[in-house]
């Protein structure tokens, strides 16, 4: 390791006299960027950004080029440069010294956004331009005119140190080469509670699946911590960079396995100056409604299946509860009775051609006919569209409608499935009797915690995509809701009031509201109509089940795609239904494949110890290549039950001094319970998780409990063992508990 990374005056003077010099250039961009802000006001005041609206918001930029580079404008200088400099580290992160065969020397700085000085001149290009890419393609087989490729290291504006990578045999004799190159003094660092960027030291093969073709599907495979994850994101910021219109306008979505792996990625993007993505984990992709809670396998793995969607079919063509039997009723003097049978036909024939939500008026128009067909013998005097108009208008058959045919929240549909007696008869001749019991008692769980499931996610959507939104009601009849609602507001734990004439059904809320009642809380809020993006990035693809690829596929119909995934990492047990669901999401869109092979995140000797462990199982698992070793090999106990508190409590503490990252306890639920106080060894240092919310995120140090119980626990078995056994970069402990 190179002398100046310390600091101290331990800094060779070659390398302070390059650190300085670096500094110089770094003091330039920044003090030009200041004038850029500078510059954004006062365009601004001019009045110019009324072209942005407009057709000629072309020709505006153009003319703000000749002042500093678009992307500086589009970073809106001086408000994004503050917000980098506060968060992230340098804007200025890597030189290129080439040496062309005819032009001779040429010197590139690469850093997050491109800045020009007054004369026009490139002071920093931005990474993902062309111009940057042999930063990340050069390598000394192909050196691409590169001599020399150095990292600056920053914290703010200030310049800390640098790593370089010769690409030709020997350096030029007024060459510094300082370091052993950036990737390995970025792998060894301590690991934050966030995922960062790795614009610095993008690695030739990750750059190819970065910058590849935008359309159709990318997919992205390798083993664990080969990066697929960051690349992916790295991915996204190129694309909004490379055809910015389509992207920010259309939107791009990213999303992953919980909301703990959404936390942990969500500065990547900002850090790349992006913010305009949208994350999402498998539980919140339908807005207006979020499930975190994890299912038994069993009923994981039903409402996974795409059996289950003909459960829902059945469910949501079904009475509501305490609907009306039959319409009796007096039209223009003539008896009406549409008794429970003829109204099933008059169900079923609807629901043939109209999504419920949005069959009120075929409705009442299939009623009318149902109703003249039984009247036409008896009345002589009167024509058909009359009698019909008097039936529509008719209070009675109104007030019938609103009961018989009320407009159905999907989640009230995936409710009815807790009472044994629909279950039974949803699921008969589809699901055995466990599958029907695990259905129906997941169901039970979610009204009884208030809190749906993660996999009730996607049942909501598919219910949803069945019954068509809840429509807006008129507004004379909002009133009077509201005012109902209002009345009652202690009741139902309104915190805030604030009136806003609007309000309709259960949902667009116009105040905050913290219902004690679970029902209550399960149905809160609206679910809105499915938003299309114009890509979709997934990532873990593996554990997306059969329903969850539906969900996400409505999303992306028109989209590109960037899948990201490990199959022996996956935790969804059916991997030929779930691939079956796959390739319908993605259509005939075309497809490119790319794949990583080595692992940046375990040290050497902890992967060896995953991949024996799933080589045993899987013995065709991608394995990746592990390229950096400590020396340390991982610790592996056995400890008895009665103690398992203790001997985590010990392996944690232990950990916190070998490392100076977050140390994570790995635990299967059983002994969840008994190991939470661990935590409190270092608040915010030290957390005790569950193997499968440990998907994505990685951490300095893992205590691993209990294997062979996570294994037993976890849908997808020995894979989400593999999944804890490769979340530590530095070190890791085993605790085994022998059965
Ligand atoms: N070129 C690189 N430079 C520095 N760090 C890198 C590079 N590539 C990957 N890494 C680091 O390696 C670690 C693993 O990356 P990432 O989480 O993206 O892997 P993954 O393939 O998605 O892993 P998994 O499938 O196990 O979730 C991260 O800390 C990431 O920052």
């Amino acid at each position: 390791m190179t002398a100046h990374r310390t600091a101290g005056p331990v800094v060779p003077p070659e390398v302070a006299a390059e650190v300085a010099l670096e500094q110089a250039h770094v003091d330039k961009v920044y003090s030009e960027l200041a004038k850029a802000g500078r510059r954004v006001e006062l365009v601004e005041a001019e009045g110019l950004a009324r072209g942005r609206t407009d057709r000629t918001g072309v020709a505006r930029d153009e003319e703000i080029t000749g002042l500093f580079e678009r992307d500086a404008l589009m970073f809106s200088a001086g408000k994004r440069r503050a917000s980098l400099e506060q968060q992230y580290e340098g804007l200025v992160f890597g030189r290129l010294d080439l040496d062309h065969d005819k032009r001779g020397r040429e010197v590139r700085y690469i850093g997050r956004i491109g800045v020009r000085d007054d004369d026009y001149e490139p002071l920093v290009i931005d990474w993902r331009a062309p111009a940057a890419s042999a930063f990340y393609q050069a390598t000394p087989v192909e050196p691409m005119d590169v001599l020399r490729r150095r990292v600056l290291r920053c914290r703010d504006a200030v310049v800390l140190g640098v790593e370089d990578d010769l690409m030709v045999a020997e350096a030029p004799d007024d060459m510094v080469v300082v370091g052993d190159g950036a990737l390995m003094a970025a792998l060894t660092r301590t690991r934050g509670a966030q995922m960062r960027d790795i614009v610095a030291t993008i690695q030739r093969h990750q750059d190819e699946a970065i910058r590849a073709s935008s359309r159709g599907v990318t997919e992205i495979t390798g083993g664990p911590g080969t990066g697929k994850t960051v690349v992916a994101l790295h991915r996204a910021a190129y694309l909004l960079y490379s055809d910015r219109r389509r992207y920010e306008s259309g939107g791009i979505l990213v999303v992953g396995p919980s909301s703990a792996y959404t936390a942990y990625i969500e500065r990547v993007l900002p850090s790349l100056g992006e913010d305009t993505v949208t994350l999402r984990s498998l539980g919140d992709v339908v807005d207006g409604t979020t499930g975190a809670r994890l299912d038994e396998p069993e009923a994981a793995r039903v409402k996974g299946s795409l059996t289950i969607r003909r459960v829902l079919s059945r469910a949501a063509r079904d009475l509501p509860p305490e609907a009306p039997q039959q319409l009796r009723t007096m039209v223009a003097g003539h008896p009406v009775r549409l008794d429970r049978q003829l109204l099933q036909q008059i169900r079923r024939r609807v629901l043939r051609h109209h999504q419920h939500n949005l069959a009120h008026d075929a409705v009442v128009e299939a009623l009318g006919e149902a109703a003249w067909v039984q009247v036409r013998p008896h009345v002589a005097s009167m024509e058909k569209p009359e009698f019909l108009d008097r039936f529509e208008d008719h209070l009675e058959v109104e007030a019938f409608v609103q009961d018989w045919w009320r407009p159905i929240d999907p989640r009230e549909v995936l409710l009815w499935l807790a009472e044994p007696a629909r279950v039974r008869r949803y699921t008969q001749d589809l699901l055995s009797d466990a599958d029907a019991d695990a259905l129906q008692q997941s169901m039970a769980e979610a009204l009884r915690t208030g809190e749906w499931s993660a996999a009730d996610i996607a049942l909501v959507d598919d219910v949803s995509a069945r019954l068509g939104l809840v429509q807006d009601k008129p507004r004379e009849e909002r009133g009077f809701y509201q005012i109902e609602e209002l009345d009652n507001l202690s009741d139902y734990g309104v915190t805030e009031v604030e009136v806003a004439g609007s309000r309709s059904q259960a949902a667009d809320v116009t105040y905050e509201r913290n219902p004690a009642d679970a029902r209550e809380r399960l149905l809160l809020a609206r679910i809105s109509k499915a938003e299309e993006y114009a890509h979709v990035l997934v990532d873990e693809a593996q554990d997306l089940s059969p329903m969850q690829w539906r969900m996400v596929g409505r999303r992306g119909r028109y989209a590109s795609w960037t899948v990201v995934g490990d199959a022996a990492q996956s935790s969804w047990p059916v991997e030929a239904e779930a691939l079956e669901a796959r390739n319908e999401a993605f259509g005939s869109k075309q497809r490119q494949r790319f794949h990583m092979s080595t692992n940046y995140r375990n040290a050497r000797e902890i992967f060896d110890y995953a991949a024996e462990v799933i080589r045993r199982e899987v013995p065709d698992a991608d394995i990746p290549d592990a390229v950096r070793e400590t020396g340390v090999h991982p610790v592996v106990t056995s400890v008895a039950p009665d103690s398992i508190a203790d001997a985590a409590q010990e392996a944690t503490k232990l950990l916190l001094d070998e490392v100076q990252g977050a140390v994570a306890v790995v635990a299967p639920a059983r002994w969840r319970d008994r190991l939470g106080h661990v935590a409190d060894l270092a608040p915010g240092r030290v957390m005790v998780i569950d193997p499968m919310s440990t998907k994505g995120l990685e951490y300095d140090a893992t205590v691993v409990v209990d294997p062979t119980e996570i294994t037993r626990e976890s849908p997808g078995g020995i894979r989400v063992l593999y999944v804890a056994l490769t979340r530590a970069a530095h070190r890791m402990t085993v605790l085994e508990v022998p059965s």
